[in-house]
């Protein structure tokens, strides 16, 4: 497999996996031969534009697809175990204890209708500890999110809570279990910038404490450079370049990773709420096209292109692109 990351020891390793959504108008080939390593205690950022792959490939490694999605083709490795084939029950045992997940919304995963406190100790179901000793770890992990006066706030509603409190009991719930695995799906997208940054840090000292892998989506540039070490970057379906965030950032390899950030006008540093468009649009995932599937998009296209789909090329040190230049640098260097 092309090494996605270049660390040796990763957590979590997808393998040519391959999505397919079923919809009354054609079956929409949303991940196509995904390869990827999650390095073990490191954040990995994946970003692109809307409507790449992101969610489908975050989904898909917590097992919460769709039902009509499919799972086409590939593997996901974790410990020696394929998640492609876990049963319900297996997916029961790995969520919220080995893998979790923070969503955009964070009323996807509050029950509207229950305190916090209940929501905080009902979650750590598995352990055989008393109900007070739940309850002081809740506490403990509330102090942790910076929710201040925490031990009052086991008696809240989640409606009672501004939008930046209730990200942040999300958080808190995710981490409650001590999970190998956090995906954070967008998960300031719903925040104003100040929150944004707070979230951020705050998700970055919690990870250094806990040491689990980190999995954030983003369509913030700013934000990936500034918290992840790895990123992956997809378009229409794939991932076309993967490597360190210091890598990509400086010297992008793929002509669509130079576009994003060519037409980010925050340049790395400010905040930017939404990525820029780049001209023109994403295939139709029903009919991907031959060859490379940014070739329409792509100001640096020639022949080769629409002939031959790139696989993943070095571009350095644990550094890929999927783009025929890299090959044509390779050779000529
Ligand atoms: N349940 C579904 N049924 C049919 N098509 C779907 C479904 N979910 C996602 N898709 C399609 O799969 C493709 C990938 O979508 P996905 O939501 O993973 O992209 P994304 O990069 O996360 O976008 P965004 O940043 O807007 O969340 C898109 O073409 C989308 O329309």
């Amino acid at each position: 497999m092309d090494s996605a990351s270049g660390h040796s020891d990763p957590l979590l390793t997808v393998e040519r996996l391959s999505v397919d959504f079923d919809t009354p108008r054609g079956t929409i080939h949303a991940l196509r031969d995904i390869d990827l390593e999650v390095p073990k205690g490191r954040i990995l950022g994946l970003v692109g534009e809307s409507g790449c792959g992101k969610s489908t490939l975050a989904y898909s490694l917590i097992g919460l697809l769709s039902g009509n999605a499919r799972i086409a083709g590939g593997a996901i490795r974790m410990t020696g175990t394929d998640l492609t084939r876990a049963t319900a029950r297996q997916w029961r045992d790995l969520r919220g204890q080995r893998i979790s997940m923070i969503f955009q919304d964070p009323m996807t995963s509050l029950n509207p209708v229950g305190s916090v406190g209940r929501q905080m100790t009902d979650i750590q179901y598995r352990d055989r500890i008393p109900a007070s000793e739940k309850r002081r770890r809740a506490v403990e992990m509330l102090e942790k999110v910076q929710i201040p006066d925490p031990e009052s706030k086991l008696d809240v509603y989640p409606h009672q809570l501004s939008g930046g409190m209730r990200q942040r009991v999300c958080i808190a719930m995710a981490l409650l279990t001590r999970p190998e695995l956090l995906i954070a799906d967008e998960p300031t997208t719903a925040l104003d910038a100040t929150l944004e940054v707070q979230i951020v840090r705050l998700l970055q000292d919690l990870q250094r404490e806990i040491g689990c892998s980190v999995i954030f989506v983003s369509h913030h540039l700013g934000t990936v450079a500034e918290l992840c070490d790895e990123v992956a970057v997809m378009y229409a379906g794939e991932v076309v370049e993967t490597g360190a965030v210091r890598d990509v950032f400086r010297t992008p390899a793929h002509p669509y990773t130079q576009a994003l950030f060519e037409c980010d006008p925050a340049r790395i540093r400010e905040a930017t709420r939404h990525l820029p468009t780049i001209p023109g649009t994403l295939p139709d995932l029903r009919q991907v096209p031959e060859g490379c599937c940014f070739k329409a998009r792509c100001p640096r296209a020639w022949d080769l292109c629409a002939a031959k789909h790139p696989p993943l090329y070095a571009a350095g040190a644990g550094h890929h692109g999927r783009c025929h230049l890299l090959a044509e640098a390779e050779a000529s260097a």
